[in-house]
């Protein structure tokens, strides 16, 4: 495989976002998968010549167990369970020495003050050691539930197919 998406969502903006980028990431000619963290084992994260992750902002950043709560309130109240997210993902990653090459996005809300999930998750994976090919990208949503703003998906296959071809091109 050569592009894995990865994604944590809890409305499915964050997956819509991680298919429309695999889509643009094939129309560039790379074999690209859509993951949801839990499909995710280390070893695959780091077989992918392209790793790209993604998650909604919570409170400014990578969410954490209780702002998951506030998203699925229902299961807390019933089964007691949040499942994990991308912070607690990205520490099962193994180190990689920086031949491995990923990139980081998220969704957020319309605002200045909305913060950023991806800024946390590419400290994370340069952490572990990868290469970062790119800027991350921020997507806007309408409302904490969705919809993505217009324009959003195009950018989202837009910023595929870039990756795609950044994969093509040789190590730097
Ligand atoms: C508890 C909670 C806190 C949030 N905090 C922020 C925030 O600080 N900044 C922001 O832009 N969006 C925030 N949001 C909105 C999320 O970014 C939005 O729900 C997400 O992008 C939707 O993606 P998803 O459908 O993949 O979960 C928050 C949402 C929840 C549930």
């Amino acid at each position: 495989m050569d592009v894995a998406v990865v994604y944590e969502t809890h409305y499915g903006q964050t997956h819509e976002v991680a298919t429309a980028i695999a889509e643009g990431a094939r129309q560039a000619g790379a074999d690209a998968a859509v993951l949801a963290l839990t499909e995710v084992t280390p070893e695959l994260a780091e077989r992918a010549g392209l790793l790209v992750v993604g998650a909604p902002t919570h409170v400014l950043g990578m969410s954490r167990p209780w702002t998951r709560g506030k998203a699925h309130p229902q299961e807390v109240g019933t089964q007691g369970e949040v499942p994990d997210g991308v912070r607690e993902w990205l520490a099962t990653l193994p180190a990689v020495e920086g031949q491995w090459r990923a990139a980081a996005f998220d969704t957020r809300l319309p605002s200045t003050l909305a913060g950023g999930a991806s800024h946390g998750i590419v400290r994370g994976l340069r952490h572990h050691g990868f290469t970062l090919v790119a800027d991350p990208e921020g997507f806007v949503v309408e409302e904490a539930e969705g919809p993505l703003r217009e324009g959003k998906t195009e950018r989202a296959r837009a910023w595929g197919a870039e990756l795609a071809r950044a994969l093509a091109a040789p190590h730097s």
